[in-house]
C-alpha cells in the first residue's frame, strides 16, 4: 500500500486555482521528485499535504496517509529550503531536539539526548555533542539541513517532504544531502517527496516524477520514462533546456 495518496487535491485562493486536481502516490522506500517552474504550485502542493496552508487558501480532495487522513507531525516531517526558519533562533539545537522528541515519544530527557546524538552522528555531523550546544545561527546551511534530516530520523517519520533541500548548498554538500535522503529511503523505507528546480537532482535520486505547470500535473511518470520518453510538450521542453 502507498504511504501517501493524494487524490484530486485542489487548492485555491480567492483569485485563482493554485493547485488543480493533483493525484499521485508515494510508496515506502520511494522518492518522488516534483519539478516545475517557479510559481507552478510545488510548495503550495506540499503545504497542502502537510496541512500547513494559510487561512486565505481553501483545499479540496483527499490526502491519505497509510490509507487514513493525514496526522501531521509524528508521521510526516518537512525539510525546507530555509532551514533557519524551521528552528527557534533562541534555542540550542539540543534543546530543539529534546523538546521535539519528548513531545512525540514517551522518553526521558536523557534518553532523548542520546537519541539525538546518535541521529546527528548518523548524518555525518562530526562532534554531535558540540552541535547540540549550538544555536541555529552558528551552523552553516549544509549543517542545518543535516540537522533537519537527523530530526526526521529520530522522529521516525515514514513520510519526508523536502522542499528544495539543496538549493542553498554548494555542490559537495548537495551531493551529501541527496545521498543521505536516498540512504534513508533505502534503509528505513521512508517515502520521500523532493521538490526541486534542478533536473540533475531528479535524475540523481528520484524514482518517479511529477511535472507541474500552472498548478496542474502535466506528467507523472517513472524517472527514466520522464527523461527518455517525455510525453508532455512542457516536459520535452524542460528536457531540451537541460541540453
Ligand atoms: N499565501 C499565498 N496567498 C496567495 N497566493 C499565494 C500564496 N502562496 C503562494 N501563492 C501563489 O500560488 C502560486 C504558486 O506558488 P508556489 O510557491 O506554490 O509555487 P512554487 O512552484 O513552489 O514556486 P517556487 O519554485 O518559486 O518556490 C503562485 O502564483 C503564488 O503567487
Amino acid at each position: 500500500m502507498s504511504v501517501l495518496e493524494v487524490k484530486n487535491l485542489t487548492i485555491q485562493t480567492r483569485q485563482k486555482t493554485v493547485v488543480s486536481q493533483a493525484t499521485f502516490s508515494v510508496d515506502a522506500g520511494m522518492i518522488l521528485g516534483i519539478i516545475g517552474e517557479s510559481g507552478s504550485g510545488k510548495s503550495t502542493l506540499c503545504n497542502g499535504i502537510m496541512g500547513l496552508l494559510p487561512p486565505s487558501m481553501t483545499c479540496e480532495g483527499d490526502v491519505l496517509y497509510d490509507g487514513k487522513k493525514i496526522v501531521r507531525g509524528r508521521d510526516v516531517s518537512m525539510i525546507t529550503q530555509h532551514p533557519m526558519s524551521a528552528f527557534n533562533p533562541l534555542q540550542t539545537i539540543g534543546r530543539h531536539f529534546i523538546e521535539t522528541l519528548c513531545a512525540h515519544h514517551p522518553l526521558s530527557k536523557k534518553e532523548a539526548h542520546l537519541k539525538a546524538l546518535e541521529a546527528l552522528t548518523s548524518v555525518q555531523l562530526s562532534n554531535a555533542e558540540d552541535v547540540m550546544k549550538r544555536y541555529p545561527v552558528e551552523l552553516s546551511g549544509g549543517m542545518l539541513q543535516r540537522v533537519m534530516i537527523a530530526l526526521q530520523i529520530v522522529l521516525d517519520a515514514t513520510l519526508l517532504i523536502a522542499d528544495e533541500p539543496t538549493t542553498a548548498l554548494d555542490t559537495l554538500n548537495q551531493k551529501e544531502i541527496l545521498r543521505l535522503l536516498r540512504h534513508r529511503a533505502d534503509e528505513a523505507g521512508t517515502a520521500i517527496i523532493i521538490v526541486t528546480h534542478d533536473l540533475g537532482v531528479i535524475a540523481e535520486i528520484a524514482d518517479t516524477v511529477v511535472v507541474m505547470k500552472d498548478g496542474k500535473i502535466v506528467e507523472y511518470n517513472d524517472v527514466w520514462r520522464c527523461f527518455d520518453a517525455p510525453q508532455h510538450p512542457y516536459t520535452k521542453r524542460l528536457m531540451e533546456a537541460r541540453g
